[in-house]
């Protein structure tokens, strides 16, 4: 099969074996390269594994610390006709790379907030790998089916408290234009918690500890995006930044439930970045192809993989990590400096459909966008017949 991105929208309905294995590759390539990490964890589980943060924290367990890693997702299989997701060759080809590596791998495809999900991680875990040193959070997800009432709450992304009218880019029809995005009423902000606020999160740990399989001294992190003004009506004030503050309180939840195992818990925040979560938020590419521009410029531009070895090994691990004023990681500093900032408000003030692709760096953005599926990498042929079906 020959294959060639199909984008609708804001995602791309199919992906690149080869060049998501060629993206995964790049990963672990640049964690190799850092050289020793030092002492890490041992074993460690990654809910959402398969792309963006959760994929780099799992690659950087594995060869940066030589860890056993279990990895949670929700992906597509390929079948003889139709491709797989990108989250699903990436799981392949870390598969088969840690398998080079003899590393332990394994991966449960499958709903993360079932119960069954959590039994079969249990079942795993009692099997091959014991008890857990570090559980890593990274679910983005736009439904949630509550475990115990089957019913099913959806996400919205919309302001809080008043409408918000603002710039934003239309990807699909390369267009810069204004919208009004009309604030959400109080059911939507809960629905939004309940599915990315720290309930689950906490499950998971409730879990982990009731089959006594949370290691002394465990850690676990869920990752977060602050943001500042240009975002807060969108993001950091919004119905996902309502769930997001929920992590804080999970955070804190977690920590006390589990202090007989010392278990840390922190939320950590990152910087914005192209994933499939992030393209999906109105105003997220246009703002996103503006930082590309300013942080490029600045040489302070950053990946998953770069982001989270820095969290990894300036944070995480360590034993008193420096954290804010509500104990969470940052490793957002980069982007929301105020200098940083204030050049990326003089941009977004400017721009227009007519210096949008002057003035930001969307070629950037467009690239990063294309390679989560596996497309616009310089060493694949894309012109090749390949085989579709990938397993691990
Ligand atoms: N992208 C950004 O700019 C950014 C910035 C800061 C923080 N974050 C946060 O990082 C976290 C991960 O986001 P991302 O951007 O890497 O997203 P992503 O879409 O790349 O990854 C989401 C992962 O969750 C898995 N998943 C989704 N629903 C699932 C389910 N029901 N069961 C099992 N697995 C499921 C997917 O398979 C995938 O592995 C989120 O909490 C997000 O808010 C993202």
């Amino acid at each position: 099969m020959v294959i060639k991105p199909k984008v609708r929208g804001f995602i791309c309905t199919n992906a690149h074996p080869v060049g998501c294995a060629a993206s995964v590759q790049e990963q672990i390539d640049y964690v190799k390269q850092q050289g020793a990490l030092g002492d890490g964890p041992k074993n460690v589980l990654v809910l959402g594994c398969s792309t963006g943060y959760g994929l780099a924290s799992r690659i950087v367990s594995a060869f940066g610390y030589g860890a056993k890693t279990l990895g949670v997702c929700f992906e597509k299989a390929p079948s003889d006709r139709k491709t797989g997701t990108a989250g699903w060759y990436n799981t392949a080809a870390f598969h088969q790379q840690a398998q080079q590596a003899g590393l332990y791998a394994k991966t449960l495809n499958g709903d993360a907030f079932s119960k069954e999900m959590k039994q079969q991680v249990i079942d795993t875990l009692k099997a091959d790998m014991g008890k857990v040193d570090l559980v890593i959070y990274s679910l983005a997800s736009p439904r949630r089916t509550d475990p115990e009432t089957g019913e099913v709450y959806k996400s919205t992304l919309k302001p809080v408290g008043q409408a918000y009218k603002t710039k934003t880019y239309d990807t699909d029809k390369d267009l810069i234009h204004e919208v009004e995005l009309e604030p959400a009423n109080e059911e939507e902000i809960q629905n939004t918690i309940k599915v990315m606020g720290g309930e689950d999160w906490e499950l998971w740990l409730q879990a982990l500890a009731d089959a006594d399989l949370l290691a002394d001294n465990c850690k676990t992190t869920a990752y977060t995006y602050i943001g500042k003004e240009l975002t807060w009506p969108i993001y950091g004030q919004a119905t996902i930044g309502k769930a997001k503050e929920d992590l804080d309180r999970a955070a804190a939840a977690i920590q006390t439930r589990h202090n007989d195992k010392a278990v840390k818990a922190y939320v950590s925040s990152l910087k914005a970045l192209v994933t499939q979560a992030s393209s999906a938020i109105p105003v997220m590419p246009l703002y996103i192809s503006l930082i590309y521009k300013v942080m490029k410029e600045e040489g302070t531009h950053e990946g998953c993989i770069e982001q989270i070895t820095g969290l990894f090994r300036e944070k995480l691990l360590l034993e008193n990590p420096q954290t804010d004023d509500m104990n969470r990681l940052r490793m957002d500093g980069k982007e929301t400096n105020e200098a940083t900032q204030a050049k990326i408000k003089a941009l977004w003030d400017q721009v227009t459909q007519e210096n949008f692709h002057t003035l930001s760096d969307y070629a950037g953005y467009h690239h990063e966008f294309l390679k989560l599926f596996g497309f616009d990498i310089p060493s694949v042929d894309y012109d090749a017949d390949v085989n579709p079906l990938a397993d691990w």
